[in-house]
């Protein structure tokens, strides 16, 4: 049992998030942390007979906050409004993640760190050599950022897809939706072309309908700026977001209590390849692109809760058309990991 810290509780995706992980058996405790006190929603919480116990803070309490934790979850930042990219966040939201980070190095620096706030492709750069300037040694083996909600988008389309085209030939006649990460995966990084979905069943692709498997991989790809225009200027994903982050994180929270998890080694998170078990491997496989890819998302095989090596299996399973996704995905995803190490390490550069 282990204390979690949630920093940016307050929030769209914070508050469910929060409720979600009081329910967790593997929590004893849950500190909530934002700048807009979250204290309402603990008291809330905190009536649930559930394990874990509710903290809140804000403000200057950020080190209380973090005092004792083993898994701190980051959603803190500002969401996207319609006609905005990931990008357009990334001035105001590093900003948010660096200063976090430094509280966590200071009050926490074992803890394994798992970045949400957008854009997440140079956000997790940011998190990582803020640690690093902070003395944390070897932080590459527990910064992540969470890629879930990609894989459940991609498992709920291709799932309800495949149950309306009443594809039956792979021997169920209604596709269980949440097994659906036994078919599918997704790999990349997160926003538009970098993220490259996966069909692990490749016959599947085959008995899609002309024109439908493009449909799928625009709406994984796209499922962001969905709901960013159906909330018409109210923010992005929160609720489905929560449910993946819950997801990632309870993976996480399994491998400290050594419990087995339905998806083990097919977890992709966004890391650090250059420097983990596995990763040299996964950038030989990714052959041309192997200059550009210093981070990406990837299964990871997790053990107490860090990254104990990359699956790069996945990488031996792809059609001519993953590839290609995916050599296109290389130079944007080195360009979005450029700007989040110079906000940190070259900051005079900008
Ligand atoms: N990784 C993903 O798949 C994914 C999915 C959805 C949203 N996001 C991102 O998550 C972030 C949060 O989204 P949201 O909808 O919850 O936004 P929100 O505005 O509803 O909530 C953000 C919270 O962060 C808090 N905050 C701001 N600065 C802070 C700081 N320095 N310390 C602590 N808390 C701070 C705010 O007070 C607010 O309560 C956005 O950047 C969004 O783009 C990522
Ligand atoms: O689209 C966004 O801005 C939020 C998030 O990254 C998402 O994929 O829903």
């Amino acid at each position: 049992m282990v204390k979690v810290a949630i920093l940016g509780a307050s929030g769209g995706i914070g508050q469910p998030l929060s409720l979600l992980l009081k329910l967790s058996p593997y929590i004893s405790k849950l500190a909530l942390y934002d700048v807009r006190d979250p204290a309402g929603v603990a008291v809330d919480l905190s009536h649930i007979n559930s394990v874990a116990e509710i903290e809140s803070y804000h403000g200057d309490q950020l080190g209380d906050a973090l005092r004792g934790a083993r898994v701190v979850v980051i959603p803190a930042g500002v969401p996207r409004k319609p006609g905005m990219s990931r990008d357009d966040l990334f001035n105001i939201n590093a900003g948010i993640v660096r200063t976090l980070c430094e509280g966590i190095a200071r009050s926490c620096p074992n803890a394994t760190v798992l970045v949400i706030s957008n854009p997440v492709n140079s956000l997790v750069p940011v998190a990582l050599e803020t640690l690093r300037k902070n003395n944390v040694q070897n932080p590459e083996n527990r910064v992540m950022g969470i890629t879930t909600l990609d894989m459940v988008r991609a498992e709920t389309f291709l799932g309800d897809y495949l149950n309306k085209a009443r594809v039956s030939s792979v021997g169920s006649k209604q596709f269980d939706k949440r097994r659906m990460h036994k078919l599918v995966t997704v790999i990349g990084g997160h926003s538009g072309h970098t993220i490259v979905p996966v069909v692990l069943l490749k016959p599947l692709v085959y008995m899609m309908k002309p024109g439908e498997y493009d449909r799928f991989l625009n709406r994984v790809q796209f499922g962001g700026d969905e709901v960013v225009k159906a909330k018409q200027g109210q923010g992005s994903a929160t609720y489905s977001m929560a449910f993946a982050a819950h997801r990632f994180v309870d993976v996480v929270l399994r491998s400290i209590q050594r419990m087995p998890t339905d998806d083990a080694g097919f977890t992709p998170a966004y890391v650090q390849l250059s420097q983990l078990p596995g990763g040299a491997e996964a950038q030989n496989k990714l052959g041309a692109g192997k200059a550009a890819a210093e981070y990406l998302s990837l299964p990871v095989v997790l053990r107490d809760g860090r990254i104990e090596r990359i699956d790069s299996s996945v990488l031996d399973q792809l059609s001519v058309k993953e590839r290609e996704m995916l050599k296109t995905a290389l130079p944007e995803l080195a360009d979005n990991v450029r700007r989040g190490k110079r906000f940190i390490c070259n900051p005079a550069k900008l």
